[in-house]
């Protein structure tokens, strides 16, 4: 009953190309996303302005419904199509996912809004659990033209992963590994 969010309708504007469809190890970036979460989530939806090189995945794609609105847009159009109430957000240059780690992140959402990993003491927004509850908080950030993803964070309910407890399951924190440029992709 969780409902996975690729993001995918970044610039890559750092990798001069788009990085979703680049292929490491035989297939695309986006499929590395897309397979890693599909044991936890359906359905899996991929969030993006334009969709038409998208075609071919394996998953439900979804256009952004406020375009030029960044990650904080695409976390919104999940939030409104998600048939359930949580969403599983994440970015679409995250190839890798240790399961125990979502796992672990389940068992901590109880009554809280969000479930956002730390890292050196910075939330991951584009690697976290949303509830449904977050999105009119989305609208209102959204019509004051803030695009900053964790602005909304004031008025929920944060679940903080802390390092210390997600190395506990990805010592390496490789679920966290993300591609901004080619050598990032070489360096994977
Ligand atoms: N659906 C949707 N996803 C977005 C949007 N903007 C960025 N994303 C995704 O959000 C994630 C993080 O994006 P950013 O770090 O802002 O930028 P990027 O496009 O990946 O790369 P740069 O241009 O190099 O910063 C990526 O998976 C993007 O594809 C958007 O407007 N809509």
């Amino acid at each position: 009953m969780l409902t996975g969010a690729i993001l995918a309708g970044g610039r890559s504007s750092r990798f001069g190309r788009n990085k979703a469809i680049e292929i490491f190890r035989g297939k695309r970036l986006i499929d590395w996303g897309i397979d890693s979460i599909r044991p936890f989530c359906d359905p899996i939806l991929v969030v993006a302005n334009d969709l038409s090189l998208y075609f071919d995945v394996h998953a439900t794609l979804v256009r952004d419904i406020l375009s030029d609105q960044g990650p904080l847009g695409g976390i919104y159009t999940a939030l409104l199509f998600s048939p359930h109430d949580w969403v599983f957000a994440r970015a679409t240059d995250m190839p890798f996912l240790v399961p125990e780690l979502l796992t672990t992140m389940l068992g901590m959402r109880g009554n809280f809004d969000a479930v956002v990993p730390l890292l050196d003491g910075w939330y991951e927004p584009l690697f976290a659990l949303y509830h449904r509850r977050c999105f009119p908080l989305i609208a209102d950030v959204l019509e004051t033209d803030e695009r900053k993803i964790i602005s909304f964070y004031k008025k929920i309910k944060v679940r903080e992963v802390t390092e210390r407890r997600w190395r506990t399951v990805d010592p390496q924190g490789l679920s966290f590994k993300n591609v901004n440029t080619p050598e990032d992709l070489d360096s994977l």
